[in-house]
């Protein structure tokens, strides 16, 4: 047995995200009078994407091949639809091509038929302000479309055979599958090229001393709000920083961030770059997680994985989505730590429900409520536990001009511990602690002034 189910939704003037906003309460527990829980994510998704919901069709049964509903129900939407007047209906499963088409005829004219594959599409291009943001959503509309045309022109050629008809589909159609291939090629490549940028930038910034550290998780957890509750407030230097923005957007919608956005914070004497990503939804397929593969990277090759969750999500749904979000995470992320924000809006109790109900899967997860910047700082001292130790090293040199240019790059890419001038020497000593990269570097440096 599965549970279908589809919304009527009337596209707002706008489109925009402001306009369409509601509090991402339409999620879970919070779900307002007249819809079901069954519906709530399909239904903030909708809002996200710029729809306004009027009414909705459940079914529970076995999905029917010709219009995912069984006719019956399927009837009750198209006359739901025609009565409301509203020109969308979005399933809450992915539709097949076949599904979509039946669906069309069987509504009123001009009716759009989006399946929740195509709404988040919608969602990703509609928010997309990046080139590498652009390149991806593209990609994944590309992916999704392949399929489709495929089986749109299987469908031409079953009834070109049945008219009998010598000028079935030949060669044109299938260029249009090479032509979608060809297309996904090129942004492949193009991704490939950014994010050797993206590899050659991590690197860097290792180098410099920086701990880095990505936020991930559901979508609408509070990531960027609780990254720009971490940062500090110093603008970076554009030319060599091209992904630091003054800010993260926050905001209580669905999708809310696309791309990376990097800001430095310091966390106890750690010099940290937090990485905020793009937020995770269950049932995504593959090839969209894939397209956004440059951003997951970000979160693989952190120091650091801070895995955020909002607690006030009913004990199941928090389960579901830290699950999802460890799914994704797929195993890579070497060391995290699971963040349980929004404490603010849980009791005391509650909370500590949530804590002991998902022990298997977070282990001693840290509470805050950014918005009212509670257990942040214990936040910030578990972050500075789970860096990578740093190295201490001792370095002995002469007391020269060259001595003294390596001894203020330790003090910006590292913690000078101590400096001393043993007396009947003409010596300095130097006692640092460092990354392993900045730990190699000083002594390279040290060993060319000592040669
Ligand atoms: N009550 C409460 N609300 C919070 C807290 N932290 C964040 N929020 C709200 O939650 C909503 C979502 O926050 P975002 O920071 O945009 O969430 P996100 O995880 O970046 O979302 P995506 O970018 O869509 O993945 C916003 O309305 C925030 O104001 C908190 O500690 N308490
Ligand atoms: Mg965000």
């Amino acid at each position: 047995m599965q549970s279908g189910s589809a919304i009527i939704a009337q596209r707002t003037d706008s489109g925009t995200a402001d306009e369409a906003t509601t509090n991402g309460g339409a999620m879970g527990n919070k779900t307002a009078k007249g819809e079901t829980s069954d519906t709530a994510e399909i239904r903030a998704l909708a809002d996200a994407a710029g729809y306004d919901v009027v009414g909705e069709v459940t079914q529970n049964r076995v999905e029917d091949s010709k219009y995912q509903f069984g006719r019956g129900k399927a009837e009750t939407l198209a006359e739901r639809v025609e009565t409301s007047d509203a020109g969308n209906v979005i399933f809450d499963n992915p539709l097949s091509p076949q599904q979509t088409y039946e669906l069309g005829e069987l509504c009123p004219d001009g009716t759009e038929i989006v399946d929740r594959y195509r709404l988040v599409l919608e969602i990703f291009s509609q928010q997309a302000g990046t080139r590498r943001a652009k390149l991806q959503v593209e990609l994944a509309r590309l992916q999704y479309e392949l399929p489709r045309v495929r089986a749109e022109i299987r469908l031409e050629k079953e009834v070109a055979n049945e008219r009998r008809s010598r000028n079935g589909p030949g060669e044109k159609e299938d260029r249009r599958v090479t032509d979608i291939k060809d297309r996904i090629d090129r942004i492949k490549s193009k991704l490939d090229s950014l994010s050797d940028v993206g590899d050659r930038r991590r690197e860097k910034r290792r180098d410099q001393g920086f701990d880095l550290v990505a936020l991930a998780g559901y979508t609408n957890a509070g990531k960027s709000t609780l990254l720009r509750r971490l940062a500090d407030d110093m603008a970076f230097d554009p030319n060599t920083h091209d992904d630091l923005h003054e800010s993260a957007a926050a905001e209580d919608r669905l999708f809310k961030t696309l791309e990376t956005t990097t800001r430095r914070a310091e966390i106890q004497d750690r010099r940290t770059l937090i990485t905020d990503t793009v937020g995770f939804i269950s049932d995504l397929p593959h090839w969209l997680v894939k397209s956004f593969e440059t951003t997951f990277t970000e979160t693989y090759e952190a120091d650091l994985v801070l895995l955020v969750a909002d607690v006030s999500d009913p004990l199941t749904e928090l389960r579901e989505k830290l699950y999802t979000s460890l799914d994704l995470l797929d195993g890579d992320a070497e060391r995290i730590v699971t963040v349980l924000n929004k404490a603010d809006r849980v009791s005391d109790s509650e909370l500590a429900e949530r804590v002991s109900g998902v022990s298997d899967l977070a282990l001693n997860p840290v509470a805050v409520s950014t918005t009212e910047n509670d257990g942040i700082d214990a936040l910030r001292e578990r972050i500075a536990d789970e860096l990578p130790e740093w190295e201490t090293d001792r370095l002995t040199l002469p007391n020269t001009g060259e001595t003294m240019s390596l001894l203020s790059w330790l003090y910006d890419h590292a913690r000078v511990e101590a400096v001393w001038y043993p007396s009947e020497s003409e010596e300095v000593v130097v006692e640092f602690a460092a990354n392993s990269a900045i730990a190699e570097r000083a002594t390279v440096k040290a060993d060319a002034i000592s040669a």
